[in-house]
Formats: C-alpha cells, sequence, structure tokens
C-alpha cells in the first residue's frame, strides 16, 4: 500500500524523509505528502529541495498508484529515473529536475495518457527523446541541460527550444539535424534514407531557376505597374497626425511614499502597481501566478521571525517552470487595511540596487502576506552563522568569507540603507540585522524588510534583539540614528564573526559594541577579528578602520552618531 511505497523510499534516499514519524499508521500528515481527503489515498508526493540523495528503489513511488503529482526537484538524487511510474496512471505532473538521474528517459512515460507537465531538465540522462505520442495532455515539457542526442520527435515540435537546450538534440524546435546524421536516434522512423547525388543536383538546379523565375516576373509587373501611374503631386496641406503619439511616462528621479504628503502617484517611480485580478494578490511587477496557485504550494518553512514566519513556496504556475518565491505571513499587524496597503505600496515601489524589492503582497482578514523573490544565497546570517536557511550555502567555508567579500557586502548594505533615508527624514528600516540582509550570487547585499517595522505591533519582541539601539529598547521609537546603530553592529558582527545577542534575551549573549569597546580599551583589539581574517595579510589597516566606524556608529547617544551618508562613504573609502 501507500505507506509501504513510501517507507520503501524512505529507507532508500537520505535526506528529509527521514523525518516522517514511521509509527503514523497513515502517511497522509507526513511532510510533502498529501492524500485524497475522502479516500486517504496518496495523490501529492513533493519533496522540493528537500536534501535527497540516493537511487529511487522500485516498489516505492512506482506503487502510489493515485500519485497526481510527483514533484522531487533539487534534489541529489541518482540512478535511473523510476521506471515503474507507468502504473502511476493518474499522474499528471513529473517533476524531476535538478537531480543526477541518468540513464534513458523510459518510454514506459507514454504510458501516462493524463502528464500534463514533464520536467526533466538538469540531470545526467542519455540516449535519445522516445516518442511521446500517446500524451495528448502534456503542456508542459523541458528536458534541457542533459545529455540527450538524436532528433527531437515531431510530437514535441512545439514545445519553446529552451525546453531542449543543453544536449545534443537537433529537429525542430532546434536547428534541423545534419543529413550525415539523418536524425541519427531519431524515433520518426521516417529519417536515415540518404538522397542520391543527382537527385541532390536536380533539386538544387531547380530551386535556382525557380527563384529567377520569379524574380524576373516581379520586375516586369513592376515596370508595368509604374510606366501606367501619373507624376505623383506635391500636396503642401499639413497632414494630421495618423495616431497620437505615444504618451511619455516621466519618472522622478527620487521616489516618494505615497500618501507622504508628496502627492506622487506609484507608477512615479517606475514600478507599476498591479492587482491581481479579483484574488487580491497585488503585485509589483509581473507575476507568473495567482492567489490560489500559491495557496497551493508547497512550502518549506525558512524561519520564524520578530514579524512572522518565512517560507519558501514552490509554485506550479500554468505559464512558468516551478517558481520559488519567499512568502513572509506577518503577524501582530496593528495598522488597518487602508494604512497597510498604503505603506506596502510606498515601500514596494522603492526601486535600488541594495534594496530587495518587495514582489507581492497579500491583505486578507486572515492572512497578511508579503512576498519576495527567492534569493539564492540566503541572507548574511546564515552566511556568518551557519544557520541553514537556502540550500545554496549550506556548508560554505567560513575560510571563504575573505574581506573582500566582508567589505563589499557591508558597502552594499550601508548604500541600501542610505538609499532609504534619503526618502525623508522620517523613513527608517527600523529592523538591520544580518538576517535581514540578503545576498545575491555575486555577494551583492540586498537590505530586506524595509517598512516592516512600520505595521506590526511595536511592543514586539523586535526591541530585545542585539542590533537595538539602547533608545529604542526604552521607547519603542526607530529613527534613522537607531538605524546607524544597527548599522554599527552589522560592521561589528561582518568583523568579529560573532552573533549579537540582547543581554535581556540571552544572559550569555554578546554584547557587540560593549565587548569590542572594552577590548579595545584594554588594547586588546586585535583579538576582536574572526581569526579567519586574521589569517589575510596587509588588511589590518582597513580592518582597524571598519571597527572604529562600528564604534562610532553604536555610541550610545543617538546624536554623537553619524548620519548613513556620512557612515556610506566611508565604508566606501574604506572597502570601495
Ligand atoms: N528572499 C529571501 N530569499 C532567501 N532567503 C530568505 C529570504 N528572506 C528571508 N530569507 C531567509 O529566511 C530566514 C528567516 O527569515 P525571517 O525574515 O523570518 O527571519 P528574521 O529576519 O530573523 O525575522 P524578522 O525580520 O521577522 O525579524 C532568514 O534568515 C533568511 O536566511
Amino acid at each position: 500500500d501507500d505507506r509501504t511505497a513510501l517507507l520503501n523510499l524512505s529507507s532508500a534516499v537520505r535526506g528529509h524523509t527521514r523525518r516522517w514519524n514511521q509509527s503514523d499508521p497513515t502517511p497522509c500528515s507526513w511532510f510533502g505528502v498529501t492524500c485524497d481527503k475522502t479516500t486517504g489515498q496518496v495523490i501529492q508526493l513533493r519533496l522540493p529541495s528537500a536534501r535527497l540523495s540516493g537511487q529511487i528503489p522500485p516498489n516505492s513511488v512506482g506503487n502510489l498508484t493515485h500519485l497526481r503529482v510527483l514533484s522531487l526537484r533539487k534534489n541529489a538524487l541518482s540512478g535511473s529515473l523510476p521506471s515503474d511510474l507507468s502504473s502511476c496512471n493518474e499522474l499528471e505532473k513529473l517533476l524531476l529536475p535538478g537531480n543526477q538521474f541518468s540513464g534513458a528517459i523510459p518510454a514506459e512515460l507514454n504510458i501516462l495518457t493524463k502528464l500534463r507537465v514533464l520536467y526533466l531538465e538538469n540531470n545526467n540522462l542519455t540516449g535519445s527523446i522516445p516518442n511521446l505520442n500517446n500524451l495528448p495532455n502534456l503542456r508542459k515539457f523541458n528536458v534541457s541541460h542533459n545529455n540527450l542526442n538524436g532528433s527531437i520527435p515531431s510530437i514535441l515540435n512545439n514545445f519553446p527550444s529552451n525546453s531542449f537546450l543543453g544536449n545534443s538534440l537537433c529537429g525542430s524546435p532546434l536547428p534541423v539535424c545534419p543529413p550525415a546524421s539523418g536524425g541519427s536516434g531519431g524515433n520518426d522512423g521516417n529519417k536515415g534514407k540518404k538522397l542520391s547525388a543527382g537527385a541532390i543536383a536536380g533539386i538544387v538546379t531547380g530551386s535556382v531557376v525557380g527563384l529567377i523565375l520569379i524574380f524576373v516576373t516581379l520586375f516586369i509587373g513592376w515596370r508595368i505597374y509604374s510606366s501606367k501611374t501619373t507624376p505623383r503631386q506635391v500636396n503642401m496641406s499639413p497632414r494630421p497626425p495618423a495616431s497620437p503619439p505615444p504618451e511619455i511616462e516621466i519618472r522622478s528621479p527620487k521616489p516618494t511614499f505615497v500618501g507622504e504628503n508628496s502627492g506622487l502617484r506609484n507608477r512615479d517611480v517606475g514600478v507599476v502597481v498591479q492587482s491581481g485580478g479579483n484574488d487580491g494578490l497585488v503585485s509589483f511587477g509581473n507575476l507568473d501566478f495567482s492567489l490560489e496557485e500559491l495557496l497551493r504550494a508547497s512550502a518549506e518553512m525558512l524561519g520564524k521571525g520578530t514579524f512572522g514566519t518565512t517560507y519558501k513556496a514552490y509554485i506550479e504556475s500554468e505559464i512558468e517552470t516551478e517558481i520559488e518565491v519567499v512568502v513572509k505571513r506577518l503577524k501582530n499587524v496593528c495598522v488597518n487595511e487602508t494604512e497597510f496597503r498604503e505603506k506596502v505600496e510606498s515601500s514596494g515601489v522603492l526601486v535600488h540596487e541594495n534594496l530587495m524589492p518587495i514582489k507581492a503582497y497579500f491583505y486578507g482578514t486572515e492572512e497578511k502576506l508579503l512576498l519576495f523573490d527567492c534569493m539564492p544565497m540566503g541572507s548574511l546570517h546564515s552566511l556568518l552563522h551557519g544557520e541553514i536557511a537556502t540550500s545554496r550555502n549550506r556548508g560554505i567555508d567560513k575560510a571563504a568569507l575573505t574581506w573582500e567579500i566582508r567589505s563589499k557586502i557591508a558597502l552594499g548594505a550601508a548604500r541600501g540603507i542610505e538609499y532609504l533615508h534619503s526618502i525623508g527624514p522620517n523613513i527608517s528600516h527600523g529592523n538591520i540585522k544580518s538576517s535581514n540582509i540578503l545576498l545575491i550570487d555575486s555577494y551583492d547585499a540586498r537590505v530586506s524588510e524595509y517598512g516592516i517595522a512600520q505595521l506590526v505591533s511595536t511592543n514586539s519582541t523586535l526591541i530585545l534583539n542585539g542590533y537595538c539601539a539602547p533608545e529604542v529598547t526604552n521607547t519603542h521609537k526607530i529613527s534613522q540614528k537607531a538605524d546607524v546603530y544597527s548599522f554599527g553592529v552589522l560592521l561589528l558582527e561582518l568583523l568579529t564573526g560573532k552573533a549579537p545577542t540582547h543581554a535581556l534575551q540571552n544572559e550569555e549573549g554578546v554584547d557587540l559594541p560593549r565587548w569590542v569597546q572594552s577590548m579595545v580599551q584594554e588594547n586588546q583589539a586585535i583579538d576582536v577579528f574572526d581569526p579567519e581574517l586574521v589569517r589575510q595579510q596587509n588588511r589590518e589597516e582597513q580592518m582597524a578602520q571598519l571597527l572604529h566606524l562600528g564604534t562610532s556608529c553604536t555610541t550610545q547617544h543617538p546624536d554623537s552618531r553619524p548620519s548613513m551618508v556620512e557612515v556610506s562613504r566611508r565604508v566606501n573609502e574604506i572597502c570601495g
């Protein structure tokens, strides 16, 4: 039965399935498993990025005979594709991209007549593509970036070329197969017959003669037509415009928060706020999925923060291949709907290379969601302190966090915050910390979650993190100078490699600014630096300068702290 099938899988692969509570009488509550509510049969198995490795054994997924969706994307599964899937004749979506599957694509897939989506890209599959001519419902297909060869079966010619790229395939939609290959490995059965030299010569001569005839006919026709037309008269009257000139949108060089007595509309900053039909999902740009698709998505929890829980959702949209988005479920929202929309929309339209754009939001009675693109490297916090947040940054060696990388991150974060502050004197971030500094592949930093502090109840635990300026702990009031303090703590964290904690929250914790200050006073400054940084030569002076900047940002009195413009300028001088 289904339970045995899943246990077989679990015993053969390493990864998330270990978390399945094998004493449960039914697997319906297991992570990634969805059952039909009435029959109790397993209809979906979704374990994307679940760190699965090993081979899928026989009598496992192939025995889930009511399976409609099988998604094991982005794992490290190896061996051949499950060959017994032909018994899953209810299967509609088979999503196995981003693994290490090898061997041929089984021709038995042709039995799965309900199959709508087949994604096998980014594996090590070999051989030719079988002739999948028995899949009338197939709408999406991707086998790109494997080691496949031969010609593309004609039944698949209508899929875009990027469904096939990164292989040695030929034929529509890719360039035609070379005649010598005769579409070797092809499956249409009409290839491989070579033309004789005489026949080729005949075809070439015939084509050339045909072309000449067409040109001659066109030329004669044109001469007859031009001799019959009267000489042209010059019309001196002004011509009415054919159509009104297109409206040119002038974009404001500097965005302003909507509702902040500016009268500026969202479009003034070049980002259009789009209401997603009737479903209530409001996006800042194009969105390739609907709220319904988002709610159906499988999700993995990334963490529980001050403002809510963050998930990574895998959306199977009708338009795109599977889309990864990060969804923040806000808790303790303390503003009404109008205020919420105004504030999120005014944050959502901001564009800066060091700000993490809000992708979309949803306001409902039960749920308030913010959506972001998924950043492949996760956050600075997970990079520095090894917290598991994304599959990509796991296992990054701290030694790889060179001075160059740390200073690039410091500079990017400083620029993002400086930009936020430039919008207006009352605009501040309110929750700067290393888990809100997200990183893209090139270690460029993006400051995330700006504007959220103003949406949630201020007496939350926000005040208890190690980045909070002393005046925020006392008054709960966020300000630009409090952001400077938090940024200073962030600089100290980058330099020391230590995570700051608040004394009240954790008695063992490190009050970074105080600790650094006392070490400097005792002439032990060299001991504060992350040993990994000290190992690299010739950077002591810059490290000391940045440490000095960090301590001046974290002075107790807000007025003694530099402005963010000044901080950013200094970081640029030291690290740029
Ligand atoms: N857009 C994203 N892409 C990739 N990873 C993300 C993204 N947003 C958040 N994360 C990761 O998810 C983890 C949890 O995020 P979350 O925002 O809930 O934590 P937090 O910053 O501690 O909370 P809060 O901001 O509410 O105080 C972060 O450590 C970060 O690594």
